[in-house]
């Protein structure tokens, strides 16, 4: 795998709308998983979205694990999922601090939805549904708006 360079803020490729993976199977896709993977440990984050390494595709890697400002997180399995659609979201919502790879020094008590449920496809190209809840829910809704183009300054009321 290949540490891959991270975008920040002011990259017009932040602020886009990025396209449906159309073949999961293709090489080049496998290698932008390993590597956004790859790319997202060295940076000690918790996850990443493929527009954040200059890729505009929906593929994102949720990896949540306990941190300082979430000691009781979920220490998980990194999990990349292609073409997410949250297709559900609870109306309540709590406040919790976020940070991003692309705005560094940044921190921020930002509102998300507090259970989501969202439909992607693996890196094997199996469809799947899954529903999660807090910080876990709080990437994914995080990574999601990065295939938006939406960084979480934006989310800050
Ligand atoms: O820019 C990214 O997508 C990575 C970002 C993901 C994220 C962190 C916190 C809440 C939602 C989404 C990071 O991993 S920032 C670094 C980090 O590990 C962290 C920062 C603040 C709170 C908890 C973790
Ligand atoms: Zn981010």
């Amino acid at each position: 795998s290949r540490l891959l360079p991270i975008a920040q803020q002011g990259e017009i490729i932040l602020q886009q709308a990025a396209h449906a993976v159309v073949d999961v199977h293709a090489p080049a896709i496998q290698t932008l998983i390993d590597d956004m993977l790859a790319t997202l440990l060295a940076a000690n984050g918790v996850g990443i979205a493929a527009p954040q390494v200059f890729v505009p595709l929906r593929i994102i890697i949720v990896a949540s694990r306990p941190n300082p400002r979430y000691p009781d997180a979920p220490l998980m399995q990194p999990l990349a999922m292609l073409n997410p659609e949250i297709c559900w979201q609870s109306t309540d919502t709590y406040s919790g601090w976020e940070g991003c790879l692309s705005v560094p020094d940044a921190r921020a008590p930002v509102n998300r939805a507090n259970r989501l449920q969202v439909r992607y496809l693996t890196r094997e190209g199996e469809r799947m549904e899954a529903d999660y809840a807090g910080f876990v829910a709080r990437i994914i809704q995080h990574e999601c708006d990065h295939l938006d183009g939406i960084l979480f300054p934006e989310r800050v009321e």
